[in-house]
């Protein structure tokens, strides 16, 4: 079901100490000044702090627990792996999958991508599945048959069933850690025509019930004009979930 979201993902930062500090400010905070707004908030911290900050997340609220990746195998002999059942049994609800980090940099490509997705699906976490094209695509004008061949090889293998469970994640490379973000109308157009390849892929009510996230260098001053398109439904936030404060500000902003 479409919900609004803001999910921090804190990459390879924090140490178990910073990371735990830097939770329970944000838990204070926004227990404090988010009322009454039904944004759900999935923090994703490193593989090692996912137990101890998950049980710093007060039980049955907004807050949900994520993972930055997961393996695409139930278990076995795959030395520092980590598999979706693990995550799952430390209390993670989300897994983030096909970020472009992963891809540019540990050779992801859309057929392991199919199976880290279905492993994560058979363990019960609900994948926030990432698509978004280089600044040599957007200035190529090839954005959207980009985008398209993304979304067909990389996600729309799954069954309706399987799609209900899925986030997606617009993030534009040129916008990741750049500073640079997308406008507002160019994160709505892209985000306008993700929903319309899921309701060709499998129906308008699949659409429309789709939480689709944007990413790339959101922060506390753009979020609020970000999140007010209607395609718009939160954000898969990096730095600015690092400071307590522009997270909270940024979670705020619906
Ligand atoms: O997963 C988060 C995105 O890569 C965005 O990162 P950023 O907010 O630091 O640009």
């Amino acid at each position: 079901m479409r919900k609004n979201i803001v999910a921090g993902n804190w990459k390879m930062n924090t140490t178990l100490q910073d990371g735990q500090a830097l939770i329970s400010e944000i838990v204070n905070m926004v227990q404090d000044e988010v009322t009454g707004s039904q944004v759900e908030v999935v923090v994703c911290p490193p593989f090692p702090f996912l137990s101890v900050i998950g049980k710093q997340l007060p039980a049955g609220g907004r807050f949900h627990l994520g993972a930055q990746n997961c393996h695409q195998k139930e278990s076995g002999a795959f030395t520092g792996e980590v598999s979706a059942q693990m995550l799952q049994s430390v209390g993670a609800e989300y897994v983030i999958l096909g970020h472009s980090e992963r891809r540019q940099y540990f050779r992801e490509d859309d057929e392991l991508l199919s199976q880290k997705l279905k492993a994560a699906l058979a363990a019960g976490l609900k994948p926030i599945f990432c698509v978004g094209e280089s600044l040599e695509t957007r200035e190529a004008d090839e954005t959207f048959d980009y985008l398209r061949k993304q979304l067909q090889d990389g996600l729309f293998h799954l069954s309706n069933e399987e799609f209900d469970q899925v986030v997606v994640a617009y993030e534009p490379i040129w916008a990741i850690g750049t500073g640079k973000t997308a406008t507002s109308a160019q994160a709505q157009e892209v985000h306008a025509f993700i929903r319309e390849q899921i309701a060709r892929a499998y129906d308008a009510q699949a659409a429309d019930n789709t939480t689709i996230l944007y990413g790339g260098s959101a922060n506390a001053q753009n979020a609020r004009e970000l999140f007010s398109q209607p395609d718009v439904d939160g954000g898969l936030i990096g730095g600015a979930s690092l400071k307590s404060r522009d997270f909270t500000e940024i979670i705020k902003s619906f």
